[in-house]
């Protein structure tokens, strides 16, 4: 092959790799324990998220308790899989809204995955509809997520169910001046995009020692502390299924990018369609739409060196490793400096 021809498919393979490496500072993440069925929700938004090609990784935070077998699925599904350690709450009588949530404290480990300078957290009984790489643009320095909805029963313990207020209609029900000012934005923790940093992990692992647990687990304790920096985003962005029966006014249905399937008995993998709301028809469209994707065998992960080697070998061209120290010299003289230095050869 002429020189220049050589120079210009390493050049080309330089600036993929970098690019590869720039865009691996960025990544979405979820979190799965225990040995149950959840780890189909999550295989269920790998697939979704290279339905819409979105252009980054999916990293899964996984408790001691999730077996081999499920890790392997998830790196067959081209998952990033991290083990992280539990995180618990302060022992006291606090009873959770659900029993289990006490193990979502655990999900503040991801603030530890600080080779990632911006991540996207999604629950696994999340799918995404639509690419939303763009939110990774958003300007750095805040916790975006989407606001919840306080109409649920899970909420009856609190003064703003009891009064029918919620921050998602502020003016049908007002809240009362006597009852001081009304409930800072609080967002559903299922989804958010933010900045992994080990100073906000200290803070929170010291937070959390010290902070009586609350019905909502860590989505209160989060919500309490990033209560400066949180900005609201659209629900398109995490479609709490509750929202279409509570706040029907607020949601454009066809302009849904990610549907949250946290409403009791909406988890699409154990759908009854018995429980309250299910026999809804957007409810049935939605869980078809997450079954389509985990039933779609094409959006299974072939990782890019079989996938890669077999179409090189198809062009006749195998790929061979290629020193790239000269490469990025050349990159460096042309101007290209953000480059990740190909690790040495030695
Ligand atoms: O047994 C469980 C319970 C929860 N989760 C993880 O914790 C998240 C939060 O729990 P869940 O979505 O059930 O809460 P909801 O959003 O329904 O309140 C789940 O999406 C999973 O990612 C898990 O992996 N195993
Ligand atoms: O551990 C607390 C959990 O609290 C949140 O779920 C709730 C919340 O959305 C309520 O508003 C709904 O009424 C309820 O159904 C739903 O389960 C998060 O989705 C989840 O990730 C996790 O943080
Ligand atoms: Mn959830």
């Amino acid at each position: 092959m002429a020189p220049d021809l050589a120079i210009s498919g390493m050049m080309k393979r330089a600036v993929g790799m970098a690019k590869q490496a720039s865009l691996h500072s960025r990544a979405y993440v979820s979190f799965l324990a225990g040995n149950g069925d959840y780890v189909k929700g999550v295989v269920g938004l790998a697939k979704g998220l290279r339905k819409v090609k979105s252009a980054y990784p999916l990293v899964v935070a996984v408790l001691p308790d999730v077996p081999e077998e499920h890790r392997k699925l998830l790196a067959s599904q081209g998952c990033i899989v991290r083990e992280i350690e539990p995180v618990y709450p302060p022992q006291n009588h606090t009873h959770f809204a659900m029993a289990y949530y006490v193990i979502n404290y655990s999900k503040l480990r991801i603030w530890e995955f600080v080779e990632y300078s911006k991540m996207i957290y999604m629950d696994g009984d999340i799918q995404v509809l639509e690419n939303v790489d763009h939110l990774f643009d958003l300007p750095n320095g805040y916790l975006y997520a989407v606001m919840d909805c306080f109409c649920e029963k899970t909420w009856s313990h609190t003064p703003q169910y009891k009064i029918g207020y919620c921050q998602q209609c502020p003016e049908k029900v007002r809240w009362p001046a006597e009852m001081g000012p009304p409930p800072s934005l609080y967002f559903n923790a299922g989804m958010f995009v933010f900045e992994p940093s080990l100073s906000t992990y200290d803070d929170l692992m010291n937070a959390v020692k010290t902070t009586p647990p609350t019905p909502f687990a860590e989505q209160d304790f989060l919500n309490m502390f990033f209560k400066d920096i949180y900005k609201p985003i659209p629900p398109i962005y995490n479609l709490v299924l509750a929202m279409l029966w509570h706040h029907p006014e607020n949601i454009e249905i066809e302009k849904v990018k990610v549907v949250h399937y946290c409403a009791a008995g909406s988890k699409p993998w154990r759908y009854t369609g018995k429980e309250p709301n299910m026999d809804r028809k957007d409810i049935k469209e939605f869980v078809k739409k997450w079954w389509d994707i985990y039933n779609d065998k094409s959006l299974d992960y072939k990782s890019s060196s079989v996938a890669g080697a077999a179409e090189a070998e198809a062009e006749g061209e195998l790929l061979e490793p290629v020193d790239m120290q000269p490469l990025l010299a050349a990159l460096s003289e042309a101007g290209v400096v953000h480059y990740i230095t190909a690790p040495s050869a030695a």
